[in-house]
Order: structure tokens, then sequence, then C-alpha cells
């Protein structure tokens, strides 16, 4: 099968809606593995039409009026990214589409070669569309965003979506140091953002299988640096899979102590002790379980912090997650903050007295950070509020973190 139309497929699978885009790219690559440059080809064009998607259909409605079916759209997205994006020959771009267009290849031929004529014209109609067509985003998200952070905000903050993520990783402290790294590969330059965060052009190979860094933006570390773990001690990761928190947790604890680290699915769980062995992490034991059921195996009062990077709406990572944006509603807004609410009330519980906990995401909605902690001390009496920090990539250039501390009431 060629990188079109692996491509093709799945664009048709996410269209059903079960599962995100980086699932199905695992999945489809898994039965169906490809050489490099068609590789990147394909992950190139499905997260291109992805990121892209309400300007791509705003130049179908201006090419053709009716009705279009599912496979026929997702060849002509296919085929007008490579047009309005790509750099790629026009007559490639028609060609291939065509051949992948079945009963409707004429239909297909009939309206790329029509945007090739009119391209300039039509990138006047797009220059010219709402802000949510342009910036390929959905209106709601958009109206929310240019009421908490203003247009402008809201507009740096759109094309920072759009843009392609940069690649940064963690010196794994418990094998190298960031100076080492820096000297093993030239395109390798040091964050200003953190002093363990490296950005590279391509990671070394040898990198990952030597278990020398964790591939994560620097956002990911600031809920771990206030939660500040100390060698020895014994620390909850509640949501912790696939595991670039609970690593660095180790890290900073010189891997001395003691790291319980959670997830609700085996899956995950089998993802974070692979990476927990990577790394050379050895404090921390990775279990299924279910952080929101009292009981066995985690006690009460017994952990001196907690972590619990909460699953969220995500909109602080777009970059990286380009299609959380066509799966998000305005419910999401209601149904995350109960049960991040429900897994701090639960989670509370097994903090020692004076223990701290801190609660993270990678949300950039006031309902799952501030106004959540707002709500966790009307609720959680329990727990007194500290600081909170976050970052933001309108203003950092990074992605999108948020994190509260709380200290247990003695
Ligand atoms: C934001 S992700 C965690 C990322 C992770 N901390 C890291 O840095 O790699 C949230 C995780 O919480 C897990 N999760 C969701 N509900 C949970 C629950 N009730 N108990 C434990 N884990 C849960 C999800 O499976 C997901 O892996």
């Amino acid at each position: 099968m060629n990188p079109r139309q692996s491509c093709v497929l799945a664009l048709l699978e996410w269209e059903k809606g079960k599962y995100f885009s980086d699932e199905i790219l695992h999945t489809s690559l898994e039965k169906n593995p490809m050489q490099p440059l068609d590789r990147a080809f394909f992950m190139e064009t499905f997260f291109g039409v992805l990121r892209n998607l309400s300007r791509l259909d705003f130049l179908i409605g201006q090419l053709r009026e009716g009705r279009i079916d599912p496979q026929t759209r997702a060849v002509l997205r296919l085929g007008l990214y490579q047009i309005f994006h790509m750099r790629t020959a026009p007559h490639a771009a028609v060609n291939e589409s065509v051949a992948l267009g079945g009963r409707a290849r004429g239909l297909v031929n009939a309206i790329l070669r029509r945007a090739l004529r009119e391209k300039e014209a039509l990138e006047s109609d797009l220059l010219a569309a709402s802000s949510a067509v342009r910036t390929s985003h959905p209106e709601f998200l958009i109206a929310r965003w240019e009421e908490v952070f203003g247009p402008e905000a809201t507009r740096i903050l759109c094309e920072w979506n759009n843009e392609p993520a940069d690649v940064h990783v963690r010196a794994n402290g418990l094998r190298v140091t960031v100076g080492e790294l820096l000297r093993s590969s030239t395109s390798a330059m040091p964050s200003p953002v953190h002093p363990l965060a490296i950005k590279v052009e391509h990671i070394p190979p040898s990198w990952i299988a030597m278990g020398l860094c964790y591939v994560q933006d620097p956002s990911t570390l600031l809920s771990c640096d206030l939660l500040a773990p100390q060698p020895g001690e014994t620390v909850l990761d509640a949501c912790a899979a696939p595991g670039g928190k609970t690593t660095y947790l180790a890290q900073l604890m010189h891997d001395q102590g003691r790291i319980i680290a959670c997830d609700l699915y085996d899956s995950r769980v089998a993802r974070l002790r692979e990476n927990l062995k990577r790394l050379g992490v050895t404090i921390a034991r990775a279990i299924r379980h279910d952080c929101m059921q009292a009981g066995p195996p985690l006690d009460p009062d017994s952990f001196d912090r907690i972590l619990v990077d909460a699953p969220c709406s995500n909109t602080g990572v777009i970059r990286r997650r380009v299609d959380v944006r066509w799966r998000l509603t305005e419910e999401d807004f209601i149904r995350m903050p109960a049960q991040q609410l429900a897994l701090l009330r639960r989670t509370a519980t097994l903090l020692k007295p004076g223990g701290t906990l801190v609660y993270s995401t990678c949300s950039l909605e006031p309902e799952e950070n501030d106004l959540l902690v707002e709500k966790v001390c009307a609720a959680i009496p329990s727990l007194r509020f500290v600081e909170s920090r976050r970052a933001l990539p309108f203003v950092d250039r990074i992605d999108g973190a948020f994190a509260a501390k709380f200290v247990r009431e003695k």
C-alpha cells in the first residue's frame, strides 16, 4: 500500500470518531510498515489534513456544491492539502489523487484541476473567510479563548497550534549529563526554558536505545519541579503512563525512595514499565489501578508527595495532538473538571498529614485550572492551596501546562 492510500484509509478511520489520530497512525504503521520517506509523507499528510480540516473543507465547498461521499472527501482533502500546503508537484497531487478516486475519479480530477487553475482566487477567499476557517479551529474554542485570553493571544495561539511541534528531550540524569548529550549531537541545542531540556532536529537513535533521554516538552517538567520530591520519600504518581513524569520524579529523587506509579489501562501500564526499564529507574513500581477507587493497594495517609497529572481536555498541546480540537465539545469542560475533582478528593486521603500534592493538566481552560483550584479549596478542606504555575504557548513558546500545589493540613 502506498502512503497516499494509507493516508486515505487513516482519514476514513478517523472520521468514524472512535480513535484519536496518533492511535490510528500507530495501528496503520504496525499493519503496513513503510520506508522512512513514505512514513514521513504519510505522517505529514495525515496530520496536516487533520490540522487544516476546516480550510480544506472550505475549499471543497468553494469548488463543489452538493454532497460528497466520505471516501471522495478524504481523497479531495489529501489532494488539496498537497496543492495548498505542500510542495508536491501539481500533476502528482492530481494524478495520484485521481488514482485513489475509484468511481469518483472524474469528479476528483475536475475538482483538483479547477483548484490548480483558481489557486490564487481560492487563497484570497480563504483570507477573507472567518477566523474559524482561516485558522482551522472550531468556533466555540476560538470564542472561549478570546474571552479568556483576548483576540490577539488567541490569534497567536491558533497559529502556534498549526505549526509543527519542536522536538525536545529531557536528559536522563540517572544515565548521562546534559553536557554529555549536547556534545554527542551537532543538532542538539540547550533549551532556554529548562536546564535539563534539549531541543533536537533528529534524536540520535542511541539516545533512545540506551535510555539517555525521554522525549517530552519542557512544559511537562513544571509540575514535577513544583512537587520537588526528595530522595528517600514515598511518592504516588496517580496518573502515570506513559511515564514522562514518573521517570523525572525518580531522577529528582536520585532513584532513592519509593514511587508507586498507577494507570487505568493495562496497555499504558506496559508502556510505563518499558520506559522505567529503559531509563534505568529502579524505585518505581508500575501498577494498573483506578485512582478513583478507595481501598488497597494504596493505603491512606501513606504518601509524602502525590502527583495527580489528570486526564484533561489537552488544549495546551493541540500542536502535538492535532485532532483534539475536532473532538472537544462544551460538555467536556463540565465533565472533565468533575472527574478531576473526584480524583483529587480520593487521592487527598492518601497523603500523609503535612504532605504535598500537585495537581497538573496540559489544558489552558480555567475550568480545569484556576477554577478547579477554587473548587478544591471549597470541597476538600484538608488541602491548603500553596501556589500555582503555568506555561502558555503564546507567552512562553512551549506547550501549555498548569500545576497547582496543595499541602495536607496536619
Ligand atoms: C495526562 S495522562 C498522564 C501522562 C503522564 N503523567 C506522563 O507524564 O507521561 C493521564 C493518564 O491518566 C490515566 N488515568 C485516567 N483516569 C485514571 C484513573 N482513574 N486512575 C489512574 N489513572 C487514570 C490515563 O490512562 C492517562 O494515562
